[in-house]
């Protein structure tokens, strides 16, 4: 469904992605971990279009997307839930998912409830305004503003950075609930290795902004594969 080639991306004149090839399959569940630096971030950034691509090419559905601007492709489904959140704390979670809803491909009235069937924990703060929720309901509000653009594929960057154990749950079930009722994939870049492991069908390791190794999620059990690939120096 999603295939890179030899993807070279980065800031200025400076490449960041050194050749990243990568290809996630229909309903397909992908973790991305490295060190912290590696590109990770800025892979996801460069599929949805907000780097640019200095080589190399990108195939969504067996279409060539290289040359399309975010905004079609948000329109071919293809949905960011970016670290940090970056909701807008300014709307209320109402008019958050209603934005969510606007900038996706299908725009019917009532996706935004459809969405909150799988939200409980939002319906009692609808009418609050963004920035006044903690974290972790900002980050649930992130994935429904995100799902509410009905994606065929989402990534997600570090959606457990800074929440509580409790909300973290709540996104594993929701994730794993998706999957089995949705023609759904997801690229997950995360830190938190529990989180990756109960999602992901593959692991890809990323290393200086090359993909240099796939590992099966139960690798993740293993402390000396952990040490390896994760921490705070490369
Ligand atoms: N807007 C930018 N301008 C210039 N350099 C950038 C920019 N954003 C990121 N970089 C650099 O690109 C490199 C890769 O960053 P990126 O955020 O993709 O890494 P990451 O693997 O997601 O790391 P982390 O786990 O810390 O988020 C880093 O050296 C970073 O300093």
């Amino acid at each position: 469904m999603l295939e890179t080639k030899d993807l070279v991306a980065g800031y200025g004149a400076m490449p960041i992605l050194h050749g990243l090839s990568l290809q996630v399959a229909a309903g397909e569940y992908v973790g991305v971990l490295g060190h912290n630096g590696m590109g990770k971030t800025t892979l996801l950034r460069t599929l949805i279009g907000h780097v640019s691509l200095m080589a190399g090419s990108i195939a969504f559905d067996g279409r060539d997307i290289t040359a399309l601007p975010p905004n079609r492709r948000a329109r071919l489904r293809i949905g960011y839930v970016p670290q940090g959140r970056e909701i807008f704390p300014a709307l209320t979670v109402r008019e958050n998912l209603t934005m969510g809803a606007l900038s996706g491909a299908e725009k019917r009235a009532d996706i935004v409830t459809e969405v909150l069937e799988d939200f409980p924990r939002l319906i009692p703060l609808l009418d609050r305004n963004g920035g006044a929720l903690s974290g972790g309901e900002q980050q649930l509000l992130a994935i429904a503003r995100c799902l509410c653009g009905k994606p065929r594929i989402m990534l997600l960057d570090e959606p457990t950075e800074g929440i509580q154990p409790s909300i973290i749950d709540e996104i594993v079930d929701l994730l794993q609930a998706l999957r089995k009722r949705e023609a759904l994939s997801i690229v997950l870049v995360e830190q938190n290795l529990d989180f990756i492991h109960a999602l992901s069908d593959r692991v890809l390791i990323i290393h200086r902004g090359e993909i240099t190794q796939t590992l099966e999620p139960e690798h993740l059990a293993d402390p000396e594969v952990v040490s390896e690939f994760v921490g705070m120096t490369a």
